[in-house]
């Protein structure tokens, strides 16, 4: 059984194996709560505390309601009150308020001790292959005042953070939001939020509170402290390089998201130093320090290993690539933002079988593959790891190695979701993306996938004919695919140069060669050999360099 969550904040050296399930089991200290909002799947609900108002109710489905009972009340007839505990409904006869407050806690606390049993053994799913504890997550953001440069609302990046959290296996209960001219240095959010945020933990027995953006490591402490013992925090890089550890499928995409996590920990290890501090009932003062600067030299030494061991599989990949350039077949790669359909699109012109489905990351390795075209020609079709707003820049340095197949190809084909309501935001974050992987010299063009999907397909298309580098197509049920191979070809012709030359009877591969990857305006049979002209790739015009000194203009 993988528990893979928890993963960030259990680096190899660290890894306190199956205790997880005991450290991160559901908060048994669920206590009445105090009057606050709450918003939950963007809906927004008030609590009020069971103390003075009456009586919250919380079912377990996330609906919630507020029943009062005031100090004078009558029962209901038959002198029962029904009550509703997490949706279980029980019965109390007593008509006194204490007395129903007991009974309430008594089954609360029957409630906890059934978490530990039957409802913790419900909650372990199985997420990508794997077997996961569904943890209770709750979502922070905070909207910056006076954002208004057309980037991902507070409430669409929320939207994608709870995407992405379903994905890496946990289960959302409620989130909130912020608006702050300034992010606290300390909290990262003001004061009153903490207050209201604890008030959810309690509330719903959240086990995990996950920001949008990225913590500083004092920050994620103090809010650990403030959350108090068994309530874990974590940011949106922690979300993200949980997923693609849980997704890794090859050793060297397994190689890459350790080196991420490990130097997103190293700064972050001073949380086990308060974790040994309390261990140690704060009496062995510097204990922990010590231990943790053990702790950064052993992950440092770690970190050094990986990066050879990454260096060595770069090494084999580009000896790879350069037996494929070898033959000269363009290279076309593509890229696009999580869940736009890239890997559709190769299954769909190459026949591959790479995983596609509905989940944020699905691909995290490159994969090329033929594509043959109707009139004979072929070019390379790379499928890469999508991107996502604000990808954490230690993931797109550890897949920088991964993402040299990008930098390396001929033409990059940046494919979007069209049908998405972020499209326009979407293809920003990609640019963003493509910026730091220093591409701006490599011809692109863009593909608008799942017009199938768009509410107004026809005005898509004609916006589309409307733009030369935008083609409009249906990965899913192949519209447009003849046009997007015919404008890869085009932009390929672009980037290919004119030579004439006799090529030798004896080396016929050269003249077939020529007809695969380039462009064959005419072909002449002469006394010794073919007369060829043609656009082909810079690097196949060299390897003709020879025969181009023959040829007969
Ligand atoms: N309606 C519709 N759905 C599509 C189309 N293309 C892809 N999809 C769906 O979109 C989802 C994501 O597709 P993928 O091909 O996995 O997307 P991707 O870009 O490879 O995603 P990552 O690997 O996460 O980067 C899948 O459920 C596909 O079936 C399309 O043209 N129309
Ligand atoms: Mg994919």
């Amino acid at each position: 059984m993988s528990l893979c969550f928890c993963s960030i904040l259990k680096p190899l050296i660290l890894n306190r194996g199956q205790d997880f399930v005991s450290r991160w089991a559901p908060n048994p200290n669920i206590k009445p709560v105090q009057f606050f909002n709450l918003q939950i799947h963007g809906k927004d609900f008030s609590f009020k505390s069971v103390h003075t108002d009456g009586v919250g109710v919380i079912y377990s489905d996330d609906t919630v309601s507020e029943r009062s009972s005031p100090p004078d009340a009558e029962p209901e007839a038959g002198g029962q009150a029904h009550e509703v505990v997490n949706g279980v409904t029980g019965t109390a006869t007593e008509d006194s308020r204490e007395a129903t407050s007991e009974i309430r806690l008594k089954k609360s606390q029957g409630r906890v001790g059934n978490l530990e049993e039957s409802d913790k053994e419900g909650r372990f799913k199985l997420r990508n292959g794997r077997e996961v504890f569904e943890e209770k997550a709750y979502l922070v953001g905070v909207a910056r005042k006076g954002d208004t440069d057309g980037s991902f609302g507070i409430e669409e990046s929320l939207s994608e953070l709870e995407q992405l959290a379903d994905t890496a296996g946990l289960l959302v209960v409620g989130s909130t939001y912020q608006k702050l001219a300034t992010r606290n240095p300390r909290t990262y959010i003001g004061s009153g939020k903490v207050a209201e945020i604890k008030s959810a933990i309690h509330a719903f027995g959240v086990e995990t509170v996950i920001f949008d953006d990225e913590l500083s490591p004092g920050q994620l402490r103090n809010l650990e402290k403030t959350f108090g013992g068994d309530v874990r925090v974590c940011d949106r890089t922690a979300l993200i390089l949980d997923i693609f550890n849980q997704r890794a499928a090859t050793r060297e995409a397994a190689l890459q998201v350790s080196l991420a996590q490990m130097e997103y920990q190293l700064p972050r290890l001073t949380r086990m130093w308060t974790h040994l501090e309390r261990q140690a009932g704060g009496q062995v003062k510097g204990m922990g320090e010590k231990q943790i600067e053990v702790d950064k030299r052993i992950l440092r030494d770690q970190i050094a290993a990986l990066k050879k061991e990454i260096e060595s599989v770069r090494k084999h990949r580009k000896q790879y690539r350069n037996r494929r350039v070898s033959v000269p077949v363009p290279v076309v790669s593509l890229v696009g933002y999580t869940k736009a359909g890239k890997s559709t699109l190769l299954n769909r012109l190459t026949g591959a079988d790479v995983l596609a489905e509905d989940k944020l990351f699905a691909t995290l390795d490159p994969t090329t593959r033929r594509v043959q075209m109707k009139n004979g020609k072929e070019f390379l079709l790379t499928d890469t790891v999508g991107f996502i707003q604000k990808l954490p820049t230690t993931l797109v340095a550890a897949f920088r190695a991964t993402l040299e197949e990008i930098s390396e190809s001929s033409l990059l084909v940046h494919v979007v979701d069209i049908s998405h309501p972020l499209a326009k935001q979407q293809i920003e974050a990609v640019d963003k993306v493509l910026a730091e992987l220093d591409t701006s010299s490599i011809p692109k063009l863009i593909v608008w996938n799942k017009v199938d999907n768009a509410s107004d397909p026809e005005k898509i298309k004609s916006e589309a004919k409307k733009n030369a580098d935008v083609i409009c197509i249906s990965a899913l049920t192949g519209e447009g695919l003849d046009d997007f191979c015919n404008a890869v070809q085009e932009k390929l012709k672009d980037m290919m140069v004119w030579v004439e030359a006799l090529i030798p009877f004896d080396k016929g591969e050269l003249l077939s060669t020529i007809h695969h990857v380039g462009m064959v305006e005419k072909t002449e049979y002469v006394e010794n050999g073919a007369l060829v002209r043609a656009h082909v790739p810079l690097r196949f015009a060299r390897i003709l360099t020879p025969m181009r000194q023959i040829c007969v203009s």
